[in-house]
């Protein structure tokens, strides 16, 4: 990723590259007027260009247009000051935003959001609206921000795409719309995602003044009322997903092992409470590494956190796309077969564990061999608890037997 920023005066220029260059992963270029901008610009490909409205050889922002128009590449503008003609005239061209030069803030502002346009080009987000026109003004409003956007006429039409797609990280949907209307879109959108996996924001041009409050308790966390201008909308989205990734990271801090990644035991309890009244054949493997004290006695305690992360990696790539991996402590995991009974998952263990046994771990002391012993066992009309005390016991007979081996009723 490349950044062009185009300010005469040098000072702002350094504390804006040194911001960047600290926060972002970037190559950063300097242009102190429009010809060196130019210049550059014509042999490298930049992410966003940040520029100044006042240079020396361009002092009415015509470098703005230039970015826009004919390089065809994103601009924040960084402006000493703004009135609210230049203000509009800005936004109506296209661009990203613009920063007034007040405070350190100001070019914190500028870090922040080239963060947020990096991490938006992986953001879906699904605009639902049966009027074209504002489904459009919508879409230009989110394409400047580097979103993919993805459209629905109706609430219908949004519950099948969401079906189809359910990596859509936010979904924006108009009132009032035929068929299924925007709260009833949303109360059934909730049925399915929770406010971790899926941000709703309503809009409406209503005058109801209650809407606002019923669209968000109905499960959407933000509301806009239509006519609204570019900057409230792209603050209300940019607000909305910084939401979501924050209760995304506590989720994450909450159910993953700090470690190995691997989920918790508190979620695998969470996620498979269940089971047993959802009527599902279930078998859960409990899996303990073999001798891992003599790993940490040889080698030390920081090669032992490497043989757990690299095991855990090859549980989640074996099993974790379609089972729940978890770390239940020290160097013992669990792994919850879904729909597979004793004899099924005893043959996929066995054969992971024969992987596992043949294939060396490289460490910082070099390459490790490890084994594991497992033992499995498929729920019957019993508790999750007794299930895994039942996949304990096949566990003690592995390692009692010799180690290296899965033990289960087949
Ligand atoms: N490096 C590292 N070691 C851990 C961690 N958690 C637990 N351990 C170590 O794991 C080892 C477990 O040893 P034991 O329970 O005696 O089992 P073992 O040596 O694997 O022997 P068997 O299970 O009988 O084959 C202990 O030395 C713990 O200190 C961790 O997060 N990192």
């Amino acid at each position: 990723m490349r950044i062009l920023i185009v300010e005469d005066s040098d000072a702002v220029s350094k504390v804006l590259k040194h911001l960047i260059a600290q926060e972002l992963d970037c190559d950063v270029d300097i242009a102190p007027d429009l010809a060196t901008a130019i210049t550059l610009l014509d042999v490298n490909q930049y992410f966003v260009v940040v520029a100044d409205l006042n240079l020396p050889d361009a002092p009415n922002g015509e470098i703005v247009r230039l970015v826009l128009n004919s390089y065809h590449t994103t601009c924040i503008v960084l402006t000493g000051n703004l009135d609210s003609q230049q203000r509009k005239e800005l936004l109506k061209l296209g661009i990203a935003d613009y920063v007034l030069k007040e405070n350190r803030y100001s070019y914190q502002y500028v870090v922040k959001l080239i963060s947020r346009l990096k991490r938006n080009q992986q953001v879906k987000v699904l605009v639902a609206d049966d009027s074209v026109v504002s489904r459009k003004f919508v879409r230009v409003l989110l394409e400047q921000h580097l979103f993919k956007v993805i459209e629905a006429n109706d609430g219908a039409q949004a519950l099948t795409v969401l079906k189809d797609q359910p990596d859509i990280q936010l979904l924006i949907t108009d009132y009032n719309m035929p068929n299924v209307d925007g709260f009833e879109l949303i109360l059934r959108v909730r049925e399915q995602f929770s406010r971790e996996n899926l941000a709703i924001i309503g809009l409406s041009n209503d005058n109801d003044e209650s809407l606002s409050a019923r669209f968000i308790k109905n499960g959407a966390n933000d509301f806009l009322q239509k006519p609204f201008v570019h900057e409230e909308f792209h603050c209300r989205v940019l607000n909305t997903l910084d939401s979501l990734d924050m209760i995304r990271s506590l989720w994450e801090t909450a159910n993953r092992d700090y470690l190995t990644q691997a989920f918790t035991r508190r979620y695998f309890f969470k996620k498979h409470q269940n089971e047993q009244q959802d009527n599902n054949v279930f078998s859960v493997a409990l899996i303990d590494i073999d001798f891992f004290k003599k790993v940490n006695d040889t080698h030390g305690h920081d090669v032992g956190d490497q043989v757990l992360i690299e095991f855990a990696k090859r549980l989640e790539m074996a099993f974790g796309q379609h089972f729940t991996v978890a770390r239940f402590g020290g160097e013992e995991f669990v792994v919850a077969f879904k729909g597979l009974d004793a004899e099924k998952t005893h043959t996929l263990m066995d054969k992971f564990r024969q992987q596992c046994a043949n294939k060396v771990i490289d460490t910082s002391i070099g390459p490790i061999t490890m084994t594991f012993s497992c033992g499995v066992a498929t729920l019957r009309s019993e508790t999750i608890d007794s299930v895994l005390h039942r996949a304990d016991e096949y566990l003690y007979l592995a390692k009692g037997a010799g180690r290296n081996r899965v033990v289960s009723t087949c």
